[in-house]
């Protein structure tokens, strides 16, 4: 199959690219049965959209995998579970009312929540299944956070996921996205998350993925 990697960051990633000698944003390379071309993007919704715009008007796949950490809403999800998102949503795109958030479906203007498209040559089934939504800022206060749960009921926040669906979506590309969980949406403290292990954690589900 062939497959591209997508993620923000450099370090999100490092670990898979140092397994297989890869170098950043690559080239085609042989994994088991995938032949595989990386993609790293920047952080947030926009680098994200403008990088596989570029990338897809010359080059399609039979399956494109957003890999990344995330913050959760969900204290039943453990620091470093490992996460498919299923739904994802542009939790910001709209307008305000007062008190009252318009969301962009809700004034006509266009789709604000998009479900993957996965390929199902491409199992995916010991992980657990989650509904995300996408920020350009990460939450951090008390009183938007309890906006965003009564809004979306979300699991998990991303800064690229909603993004990345869209692109592969507009491209016709299928396409899946993976998290693991670094932190809880709660009050900033970056003490209290555990990229480390997030990122070794994430890592190892994408070497075993895709030598599956
Ligand atoms: O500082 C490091 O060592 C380090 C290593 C790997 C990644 C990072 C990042 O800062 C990645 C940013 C990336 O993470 C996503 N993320 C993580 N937690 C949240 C959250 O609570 N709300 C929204 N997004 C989150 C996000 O997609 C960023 O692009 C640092």
């Amino acid at each position: 199959m062939k497959l591209l990697l997508v993620a923000a960051t450099l370090p999100e990633i490092q670990p898979f690219l140092s397994a297989y000698s890869i170098e950043g944003s690559s080239e085609e390379h042989y994994i088991g049965l995938h032949s595989v071309k990386v993609l790293v993007t920047g952080a947030g919704m926009v680098p994200t959209a403008y990088s596989l715009g570029r990338h897809f008007a010359k080059s399609s796949c039979d399956l494109a995998i957003n890999a990344g950490i995330a913050g959760s809403f969900d204290f039943d999800i453990e620091l470093g579970e490992v996460c498919l998102v299923k739904e994802d949503t542009f939790a910001e795109l709209g307008a305000e009312d007062g008190d009252e958030f318009l969301s962009l479906d809700s004034l006509g203007l266009g789709l604000t929540s998009l479900s993957h498209r996965p390929n199902p040559a491409f199992r995916t089934n010991q992980l657990k299944e989650v509904s995300a939504i996408t920020v350009n800022k990460v939450h951090g206060h008390e009183l938007s956070i309890a906006n965003a749960i009564a809004r979306f009921n979300p699991q998990i926040e991303s800064m690229e996921g909603a993004a990345f669906f869209y692109a592969c979506n507009q491209a016709a590309v299928p396409y899946i996205q993976i998290r693991a969980i670094s932190n809880y949406v709660e009050r900033r403290n970056r003490e209290k998350w555990d990229i480390e292990l997030a990122v070794k954690n994430l890592n190892k589900t994408l070497i075993n993925l895709l030598e599956e």
